[in-house]
């Protein structure tokens, strides 16, 4: 038996979402002459021709067209997803304009590119889909969610992780399943699907038509879908379709009508060709004579009647969860991924410990608090805080793979950007903590012996260090759109960074601005600190009293000579590095590190909010 027949088979016993029989209210989506030009004067161009069209409830929409025709680009703007050019145009629906808030209340995207949670099961997937969207029991959230696990045919993969390139899971169809899946937990009143068939064998193409065809029906939901290349079989899936060109409308209106128009216009379908092929040879722009796809597309006459619902939409009452019951299901939710995932915590502290064990090895003469080991003991701090710190790299990359599954779930409405941030926050302190001791508790206490009394103090200065350039990494991470650009302008502000720390170059050397640097730093602080701790209170060996020298002590006529206390030792060194402090500001540098981290926090907080909530607005056409 395989897979599939498992599926099949459990699909038989358990209820599914069809026979829920949840029926919303009647919903019409319309958009009249919609446009979309790029470029600006002469450079000009229109992509999207004046297209207008409807989804009504209870139906599925195809749009078809030859490649470059225009369908993502029409999705875009009903999804209000554009990347930028203009987007102009009347999009309604049931009648009032569709606004972003409307938008995320009442329609449900399931994108191209699956943005499923890699180390989540099927079922733990959608359950904390249930538990963010809904206002619900947790016995009623449950049989909804195997409702619909049922529905797509994902019985037999239940407890299957979703997976990536990097861990098996789900299977590529499985995996469009499953966003379907999580699209379908808030009962939208319009579904719009990108390449929903993309991926997928002909037979489980024409499933998945079949099976929308059906739940549009049963659940009076539009659907609204974008096609490439649809089989005979997908094809009959539809209830209407709309096939574009060059931008423009060539045919809208039933499926089953299209063969007799084609032939009406002229343009039957040759004996043995499915209608499919036919009409998508027919406008092809770039493969048929020019002339005939303009024929074809001024013969075209919008006549569509179809629906025109303007009543109330759907009750949405049930959906919708307070800030601190999403921020209570993400801590779960990314509390088990951070546990299941190494990537983002789990594989650092392991590279912390392993990278923090080599430096100590490599110094571990050190420890002998000689005179002769005065610099290497600084060096060694440097050490432990410079590489380690570098490793946010990493972070770059996966808050930046992280953003695009957020901004995805804010866009259908499951959750608020502040809960997340704040769920980020909840789960990344403990960590900083843990990846301190991860990277100080065996190396520099076990093996180098820093100053024991001071451990929970330099923890602490240390996870703090590793907060500030964690939001550094959270910033870059969403700056740019490729995760790339994030990792090599954090690498850039690492080596800065190391450079200004005040141990490579004097501050007083640089010149301005760039001595600016050394105050937005975080490694100086930090390492102002680290040092302090480490050494003014350790006792030093190989100086002694010695009343004639100007010091107080000298060294056997060693000229590595630094002093018998902390205070002594971190004095002489001064005079070499202005960056050490051979005075008490450790709440001062504490302050600054935690006021930079703070600012680059903000940034980052105000560009989530505005990246993740950024919706691409349709204006009204120019008069
Ligand atoms: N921002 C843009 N700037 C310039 N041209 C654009 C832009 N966006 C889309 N286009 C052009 O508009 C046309 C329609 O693009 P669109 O992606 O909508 O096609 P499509 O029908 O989805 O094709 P495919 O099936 O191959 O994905 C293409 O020629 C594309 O190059």
């Amino acid at each position: 038996m395989t897979n599939g027949d498992v599926e099949q088979a459990t699909m038989k016993k358990a209820p599914s979402l069809l026979d829920l029989q949840e029926k919303g209210n009647d919903t019409t989506l319309s958009f009249k002459d919609v446009r979309f030009e790029v470029g600006k004067k002469e450079k000009r161009k229109e992509i999207l021709h004046g297209v207008s069209g409807q989804v009504c409830s209870g139906e599925v929409l195809a749009i078809l067209g030859p490649s470059g025709a225009g369908k993502t680009c029409l999705i875009d703007l009903l999804t209000l997803e554009g990347k930028g050019g203009l987007y102009t145009g009347d999009v309604r629906l049931n009648g009032s304009p569709l606004t972003p808030e409307l938008f995320t209340k009442y329609c449900s995207t399931v994108p191209q590119v699956d943005r499923l949670w890699a180390f989540l099961t099927v079922e733990e997937t959608l359950m904390y889909t249930a538990d963010l969207l809904l206002k619900a029991t947790q016995e009623e959230k449950r049989r909804r969610v195997d409702a619909i696990i049922n529905t797509v045919g994902l019985d037999g993969s239940r407890h299957t992780k979703c997976g990536n390139q990097f861990l098996k899971g789900l299977s590529g169809g499985q995996r469009r399943r499953l966003s379907l899946a999580v699209a379908l937990v808030g009962s939208p009143s319009v579904l719009f699907l990108d390449e929903p068939t993309s991926g997928l064998d002909a037979a489980a193409a024409a499933s998945i038509m079949g099976f929308l065809k059906e739940l549009a029906k049963a659940s009076n939901i539009a659907i609204c879908c974008t096609i490439h290349q649809p089989s005979s079989a997908v094809f009959n899936g539809f209830d209407r379709i709309m096939l574009l060109s060059k931008g423009r409308v060539a045919y809208l209106g039933p499926a089953h009508k299209t063969e007799s128009y084609f032939a009406n216009i002229g343009y039957p379908v040759p004996h043995g060709d499915s209608i499919a092929e036919h009409m998508l040879n027919v406008v092809n722009a770039e493969f048929s004579d020019p002339k005939q796809v303009d024929e074809i597309l001024n013969q075209f006459q919008q006549n569509d009647s179809g629906c025109n619902h303007t009543g109330p939409l759907g009750d949405v009452s049930s959906k919708g969860t307070s800030i601190i019951a999403q921020t209570m299901t993400l801590v779960r939710r990314h509390g088990l991924i951070t546990y299941r995932d190494p990537s983002m915590y789990v594989g650092r502290m392991i590279m912390f410990l392993v990278a923090c064990i080599f430096f100590a090895v490599i110094y571990i003469e050190s420890r002998s608090r000689s005179q002769d080991q005065v610099f290497a003991r600084m060096w060694l701090v440097l050490w432990f805080l410079g590489v380690p710190s570098s490793l946010g790299v990493v972070a770059t990359y996966v808050y930046n793979e992280e953003f695009f599954a957020i901004k995805r779930e804010v866009k259908n409405g499951l959750l608020s950007p502040y809960s997340y941030l704040l769920a980020n926050l909840i789960i990344q302190i403990p960590f900083m903590i843990l990846l301190s001791l991860f990277a100080l508790a065996i190396p520099a206490y076990g093996m180098v012996k820093w100053y024991g009394p001071h451990f929970v103090q330099v923890v602490m200065m240390y996870a703090l260090t590793l907060w500030s350039f964690e939001a550094a990494a959270q910033l870059f991470s969403i700056t740019f759109d490729n995760p790339l650009m994030g990792m090599l302008t954090y690498m850039n502000l690492w080596f800065a960074g190391f450079l200004f720390c005040g141990i490579m170059v004097r501050e007083s050397d640089v010149i301005w601005p760039f001595r600016a640097m050394s105050y937005i730093t975080y490694l100086k602080w930090a390492i102002k600190n680290l040092v302090y701790l480490d050494f003014i209170d350790a006792t030093w060996t190989g100086a002694v009293d010695d009343s004639s020298s100007p010091t107080g002590f000298s060294c056997n006529g060693s000229e590595l000579c630094f002093g018998r206390t902390g205070k002594e030792v971190l004095s002489s060194m001064k005079a070499t590095y202005s960056a050490i402090d051979s005075e008490d500001k450790l709440v001062e540098n504490a302050m600054i590190l935690l006021a930079i981290g703070c600012a680059y926090k903000l940034i980052y907080v105000i560009l989530f909010v505005r990246k993740s909530k950024k919706a691409q607005l349709v204006y009204p056409i120019k008069m």
